[in-house]
């Protein structure tokens, strides 16, 4: 439905995107995470038509809307965009913000239209109101009726959430993966938050400096980041030194662990070991020790810092019931299935 080869995207002679590729079906949803100036928006923006492309190409629908000297105009491309901003016309009440798009639309349709996607944004009783008098989630969802109404292929979300407190946003971030669901709409959103990436898509890419590091499911890019990159983005989590001690297992300063594959790695290679918080326990039983360095209560679950007799450190996420004051030494256990491993001192994934 939408797709992105090779694009390579600059700004006189400076490339900000490179080599980068994308695909959504249609009714996904994906969601571009990456640090300030990776070029998340210009990727938007390009797809939009505003900027033109160096390389590659963009398909909508296996057709090409920009390639090297050729671009289809940004309002012949059938594509929508929220932005940051809400950028709502502050003249117009909630319906004419919504009707703004449908120009053309004969008037029953238009207004049929309109009622429906105020109906699907829960603000039907305030279609009259401006956008002054309304709550900043209330204009978001505002902004996400109008760019819908036209019934575009694809929608472009760039960081809609960014300004309403964090609360709001996890729950504005599920309501609108409802409402696009709800429309079989294809989108793709940016963000730095990997919380409202996981509530909002179904592919995910990690960005960094101009380049796709890797597109996958959440739970794809959580359990098998194909470097360190991505396992750091999306998520807490530490690296531990170990060395291969045969086909399948490592030997960590957590003892030898079975990795769960054949490693196709000789022996004493030296690699580091993937460790979420959540795939570590305490244990009394366990011979191997750690300190607690320091916790953070967050509400469901203590997010414990811990530090190994030869210096390593580690998160370990327990229960609230195992309360353990800083400085204790505990026994802890490691309980993964698959282990995640890469080679010492790269980026890239050993298997
Ligand atoms: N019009 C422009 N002219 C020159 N350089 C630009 C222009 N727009 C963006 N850039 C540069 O391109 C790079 C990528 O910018 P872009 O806005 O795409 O990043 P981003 O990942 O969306 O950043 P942020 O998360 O901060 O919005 C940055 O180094 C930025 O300074």
């Amino acid at each position: 439905m939408l797709k992105l080869q090779k694009i390579v995207i600059a700004y006189q002679q400076q490339q900000v995107v490179n080599a980068f590729d994308l695909e959504l079906d249609s009714g996904e949803i994906g969601c571009l995470l990456g640090a300030s100036g990776c070029g998340k928006t210009s990727v938007l923006r390009a797809i939009a038509g505003f900027e033109p492309v160096r390389a590659g190409e963009i398909l909508l629908h296996q057709r090409i809307v920009s390639k090297v000297n050729q671009s289809l105009a940004p309002e012949k491309r059938k594509v929508g965009m929220v932005f940051q901003d809400f950028a709502l016309f502050p003249h117009l009440t909630v319906e004419q913000n919504v009707a703004f798009g449908l120009g053309t639309w004969p008037s029953a349709q238009r207004k049929q239209r309109v009622a429906e996607l105020l109906g699907l944004v829960e603000l039907s009783d305030y279609a009259h109101r401006y956008s002054h008098a309304l709550s900043g989630g209330q204009q978001q969802r505002v902004a996400l009726a109008r760019a819908m109404a036209p019934k575009p292929d694809v929608l472009l979300l760039d960081e809609p959430f960014s300004s309403l407190d964090s609360e709001l946003r996890e729950s504005l971030a599920s309501q609108v993966r409802n409402i696009l669901k709800h429309e079989n709409i294809t989108a793709l959103m940016v963000t730095h938050d990997r919380t409202e990436a996981f509530a909002m898509a179904d592919k995910i890419g990690v960005m960094s400096d101009g380049r796709m590091l890797q597109w996958g499911t959440p739970a794809q890019l959580y359990h098998l980041p194909d470097n360190k990159l991505v396992a750091d983005f999306i998520g807490k989590c530490t690296f531990l030194s170990a060395t291969v001690t045969g086909d399948r297992t490592v030997e960590s300063a957590l003892g030898v662990l079975d990795c769960g594959y054949s490693l196709q790695a000789p022996c004493n290679t030296s690699v580091e070991l993937m460790i979420r918080p959540h795939q570590l326990c305490f244990t009394e039983q366990s011979d191997v020790k750690a300190k607690i360095c320091d916790k953070v209560f967050r509400g469901a679950d203590f997010l414990y810092q811990l530090e190994l007799e030869n210096g390593e450190q580690l998160f370990c996420a327990a229960a609230i019931e195992e309360d353990f004051p800083q400085g204790q030494w505990v026994g802890i256990e490691l309980n993964l299935n698959q282990a995640v491993l890469f080679p010492a001192e790269s980026e890239g994934m050993l298997a």
